[in-house]
């Protein structure tokens, strides 16, 4: 998947104005590669999700891949499951994700049950399913949004079935500063340079604002979920399982 991907330098040039981040046909163009540079632990994350779905998924289930922009995590469960243990509906708003998504995964999973659809996770239909993931995407709701968009999730999943949720996250009291220091180092491990890294941050301000980790919990245990840990987390990126 990181292959098809152009390099990100979408901030690498001085803007004369700096408008909110979103996910055009220039975004999905370097998506592989500015999501690796940007967010700690994503591919141990998405190569999990494989895992994940075969120690939880009962045979036959249904999964919901919500704000799946290319696939990875859809992809890293094909490659641990066969095309008869699952179907699988990928979504995303953006209609050029969606286009590119689906090419993608009928290349690399031409077996599997997979249907790639555009929608909003607000208010788009929802069947049942064994498994939900929603990685790096509930960021971009409203906050006043995602209690209810939560919601909608636990109604769809059956009992016992399994949450996967991947967020960026913003410290807890007095740890806010150190791990946004760290992520910018981060980046810049990566090659992005401090114009880069501060007109993205820019162009994510008002789009993306990360929850706590423990805003989180709350919601889920409000929710209702039997059990919710977090299993991951790297910086301010992390990611939980809830059970239903
Ligand atoms: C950071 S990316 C997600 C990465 C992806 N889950 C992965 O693991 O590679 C966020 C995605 O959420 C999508 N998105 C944002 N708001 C959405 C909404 N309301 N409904 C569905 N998708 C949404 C964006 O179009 C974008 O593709
Ligand atoms: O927090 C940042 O600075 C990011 O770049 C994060 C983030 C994300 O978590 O989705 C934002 C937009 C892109 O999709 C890639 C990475």
């Amino acid at each position: 998947m990181t292959d098809v991907s152009r390099r990100d330098a979408l901030f690498s040039t001085p803007l004369d104005q700096v408008t909110d981040f979103s996910f055009d046909e220039r975004v999905v163009d370097c998506f592989p590669d500015m999501i690796r540079r940007s967010v700690p632990g994503y591919a141990q994350i998405t190569s999990m999700a494989g895992v994940i779905a075969a120690r939880h998924l009962s045979p036959g289930a249904h999964i919901l891949d919500l704000g799946c922009s290319l696939g990875a995590s859809t992809l890293s469960i094909c490659q641990r499951l066969g095309p008869e243990a699952f179907t699988l509906q990928a979504i995303d708003l953006s209609q050029p994700m969606v286009d590119k998504a689906r090419g993608l995964l009928a290349q690399q999973a031409p077996e599997h049950r997979i249907e790639v659809l555009q929608g909003d996770i607000r208010d788009c239909p929802l069947p049942r399913a064994g498994m939900i993931m929603v990685n790096f995407t509930l960021q971009f709701l409203d906050p006043s949004e995602r209690d209810q968009v939560i919601q909608r999730l636990y109604d769809a999943l059956m009992p016992g079935g399994v949450l996967l949720l991947s967020e960026k996250i913003l410290g807890e009291p007095g740890q806010e500063s150190l791990l946004i220091d760290l992520h910018h180092d981060f980046k810049r491990a990566n090659g992005y340079s401090d114009l880069e890294i501060s007109q993205k941050r820019t162009a994510l301000e008002d789009v993306m604002i990360p929850d706590r980790l423990s805003t989180h919990h709350e919601r889920l245990a409000h929710t209702g979920f039997t059990r919710h840990d977090t299993w991951f987390q790297y910086l301010n990126f992390a990611s939980i399982l809830a059970f239903k």
